[in-house]
């Protein structure tokens, strides 16, 4: 777009801000899962580092029935799923997928990465930390079918130690070339939001020792006390996944 005056620039930036603030407006989001952090956490963490407003959908755990009778008109049949609805048009789309839908927002709100390059590098964090999630769920399920200590310390021993040491081993290796403090590039991004908020999973799951990995604590710590995060993160519900 060429401007014949300096003045055309401004009106002409005034009126796209006006109109994009404008369309922001009549957009309403619900995001919808189960009451707890899990999967959709990182989606609840970016609409707050937004600022911008959600419908906060949580369906109680325990509560089969409800689930059920949700999930026969869920996309892919599992949660989360982030629901658009364009408040002008009455055009709703549902989205699944907790990395598609994370993705999705931080793109939406500016917090996917700067350059191509620079959101290369946050989705393959994402997609590492997906890989290591195959090795927690593992834990997981075993501390909530409420398995013997016993049990509970051979996955740990067989199969999430081991993982998490290569795991580990990658984050530092990244925040230590990075001296903005991020996983990637100079500003957060929501690679930074995934990472944290698993390693405070990984803390109530005892696999996570904060004194033993300096590197990785002080990163945790700087991104729990992100401005626009910290009332949230002091005032959500204590919930170990
Ligand atoms: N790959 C999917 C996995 C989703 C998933 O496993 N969702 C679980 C909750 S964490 C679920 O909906 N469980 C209930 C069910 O499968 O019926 C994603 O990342 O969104």
């Amino acid at each position: 777009m060429k401007y014949r005056t300096a003045h055309e620039r401004i009106i002409f930036n005034r009126l796209l801000q006006l109109y994009l603030h404008y369309r922001s407006a009549m957009i309403q989001y619900k995001l919808i899962y189960f009451d707890v952090r899990g999967l959709g956490e990182v989606s609840r963490q970016l609409f707050h580092l937004a600022g911008c407003e959600f419908e906060d959908v949580k369906i109680p755990r325990n509560d089969e029935q409800a689930w059920l009778e949700l999930k026969k008109s869920t996309p892919f049949g599992q949660l989360p799923i982030l629901k658009i609805l364009d408040a002008e048009s009455q055009n709703e789309i549902e989205i699944p997928q907790s990395s598609a839908i994370g993705r999705y927002l931080a793109n939406q709100f500016g917090y996917a990465g700067k350059t191509p390059e620079e959101k290369a590098m946050v989705d393959a964090v994402i997609d590492q930390f997906k890989d290591f999630l195959v090795s927690q769920k593992r834990l997981t399920l075993a501390v909530r079918t409420k398995k013997s200590e016993e049990e509970i310390n051979r996955v740990k021993e067989d199969i999430v130690t081991p993982a998490k040491d290569t795991y580990f081993k990658i984050l530092k290796k990244l925040l230590e070339n990075n001296s903005s403090g991020f996983l990637v590039g100079n500003d957060i991004t929501w690679a930074d939001l995934q990472i944290s908020d698993n390693l405070t999973t990984l803390d109530g799951l005892g696999i996570f020792v904060p004194s033993e990995e300096p590197i990785l604590a002080k990163f945790h710590e700087k991104i729990m006390n992100t401005p626009s995060l910290k009332t949230y993160f002091e005032q959500r519900p204590a919930s170990l996944l």
